[in-house]
């Protein structure tokens, strides 16, 4: 059975007008390495530590300002809120649709609430915790081209011509700001579309961002602003020791008009220095140690995890976790929107393929009965670029693994969908629970006060290929332990127990 919405009733749970309090004690273990009568042995000790959680349930009006706007995701997700917004619906050549939001977590996935006369009850992500209703952000953002909305819709080819038609009038009027454009960061083909460029100086580029941020949350009456990039990959910075190895040095760069901090890292330090939330859609490096080491802002990425490796994160998790040895990987697809022409250029194609490559490291190291120290499965990535195709990606991936007294298992996976309709709920998930998180404070029976969470939105990794984590923090990309772990947090806030599936009450 499905229920719209519940309450928590608990002596750990507090509801006031503008809060959520709960007290949830946190089941965890110690683990030690001892002797033990002339033997070292692994002594595990279950932990229960007690942790308080305020939720503020104040939502604000929050406006959403992505950089790439004009590209096929943003037009598409400015596209997708307005028709659900308005409750468009349009012909197609088998029926009449209707908006949704399909894809989104947060707006078409369900959590178990429990059992009601021995039947499953379930609710819609979003009962969880108050969020932004996506039907009221407000949109904005840059991008190199000048093409507004409307037109860049049509030039991305994705959605149905009646929608288009119906959109236009929305779309028309919105007009991408001048963006930071620097060729030598994402491939030569992307010049004849850079006629929207911010002048100047590195540094004065960067006021130009700020003073963008501040008059559009002004004109707008936003209450918080995030930014989200969804523009063009770019290649990877260097990192150089005195260049962007400190926020210092880094700042110290900029000043210097160095020609190695990116248009992404430029962006992102303007949202750092103006407080607001920054999430990285794309797979280079933007957040160098200078940023990733000293933010006290919620920054996030990298790279929507969207179709060919949410599958493979799910796959190798089932392969490894069922004591299935996968020996060869080999993930090829082709596209023909703009994102594939700029991959097309190798040093923008390699960070896509490490992002793409790193994402089963924590399931292959996660079991030694399957794997020596140091060995991997083969692992191939192929992107090329096919005009004809257009936004409607076409992956395919072999899949290679032992099986039983030295038998072979090879699963083939063929995946066609158009790119942007996968991309676009996930990037609107980002920044609900970017900003939904950073409503959140906690603290544990050990520490005094309440904080929020890490400046370094580990909570994001569902939606990312690269989960941006802490330093010193392991990156998970089992996709059901990510969600697993968002899942669960946000049940603590409202003192729920983590969804662990035991059922005991059936066995
Ligand atoms: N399923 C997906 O679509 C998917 C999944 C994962 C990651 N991504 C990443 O999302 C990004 C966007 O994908 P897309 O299909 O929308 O690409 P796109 O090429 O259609 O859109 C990118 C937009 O960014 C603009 N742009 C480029 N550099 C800019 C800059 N410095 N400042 C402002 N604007 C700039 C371009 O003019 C373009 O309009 C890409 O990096 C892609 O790799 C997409
Ligand atoms: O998300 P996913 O399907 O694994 O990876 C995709 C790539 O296969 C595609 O070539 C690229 O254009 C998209 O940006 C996305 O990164």
């Amino acid at each position: 059975m499905f229920i719209e919405n519940f309450k928590v009733e608990s002596p750990n749970v507090k509801y006031s007008e503008d809060e959520i309090q709960s007290v949830y004690n946190y089941e965890t273990t110690e683990l030690v390495h001892e002797n033990r009568n002339g033997s070292y042995q692994w002594i595990v000790k279950p932990k229960t530590v007690k942790y308080e959680f305020k939720t503020n349930t104040r939502v604000p009006k929050l406006g959403v300002m992505l950089v790439g706007w004009g590209g096929n995701n943003g037009s598409t997700l400015t596209g997708g809120v307005i028709a659900n917004r308005e409750g468009i619906s349009w012909a197609t050549k088998d029926k009449i649709q209707q908006a949704n939001y399909f894809g989104s977590l947060t707006q078409a996935s369900a959590i178990r609430v429990g059992s009601f006369q021995g039947e499953e009850i379930y609710a819609p992500f979003k009962s969880l915790l108050p969020m932004v209703n996506p039907d009221d952000i407000v949109f904005g953002g840059w991008d190199i081209s000048k093409m507004n909305l409307a037109d860049a819709m049509g030039r991305a080819k994705v959605f149905d011509i009646d929608l288009q038609k119906q959109l236009r009038p929305y779309m028309e009027s919105m007009v991408p700001l001048p963006g930071i454009y620097d060729q030598d960061f994402i491939a030569a083909n992307q010049e004849a579309r850079a006629d929207n460029i911010i002048k100047g100086t590195k540094k004065e580029q960067i006021q130009q961002i700020i003073k963008d941020i501040k008059e559009f949350k002004e004109q707008n009456k936003v209450d918080r602003v995030v930014v989200l990039w969804t523009a063009n990959t770019e290649r990877y910075s260097n990192v150089v020791v005195g260049l962007n190895d400190t926020m210092e040095n880094l700042m110290a760069s900029v000043d210097k008009n160095e020609s190695e901090i990116s248009p992404s890292t430029l962006y992102a330090i303007a949202c750092v220095m103006e407080n607001v939330p920054f999430i990285n859609g794309s797979p280079q490096n933007t957040f160098v140690p200078g940023l990733l080491f000293s933010t006290l802002v919620l920054i996030g990425g990298d790279d929507f995890k969207s179709g060919q490796t949410k599958m493979k994160s799910v796959l190798v998790d089932f392969l490894v976790g069922a004591g299935i040895k996968p020996t060869s990987i080999v993930s090829y697809n082709h596209l023909g929107n703009n994102d594939g022409m700029n991959l097309s250029a190798p040093q923008t194609f390699r960070s896509k393929e490490i992002s793409k490559s790193n994402v089963v490291d924590d399931m292959v190291n996660s079991n030694a009965i399957l794997y020596e120290p140091g060995e991997h499965p083969d692992h191939v990535v192929v992107i090329k670029y096919v005009p004809y195709v257009g936004d409607s990606k076409r992956a395919m991936d072999e899949y290679t693994s032992e099986i039983f007294m030295g038998g072979k298992n090879t699963i083939v996976l063929h995946n066609t969908c158009e790119d942007s309709l996968l991309a676009a709920p996930i990037i609107l998930d980002l920044v609900l629970l970017a900003e939904l998180s950073t409503r959140i404070q906690f603290k544990s029976e050990a520490e005094g006060k309440f904080h929020s969470f890490h400046p370094v939105a580990t909570i994001l990794s569902y939606l990312t290929k690269a989960p941006l984590v802490p330093p010193g923090t392991p990156v998970v990309n089992a996709l059901s332990k990510q969600r697993a772990m968002l899942e669960n947090i946000m049940r603590a806030c409202v003192g729920l127990a983590p969804e662990n599936n035991m059922i005991l009450e059936y066995k």
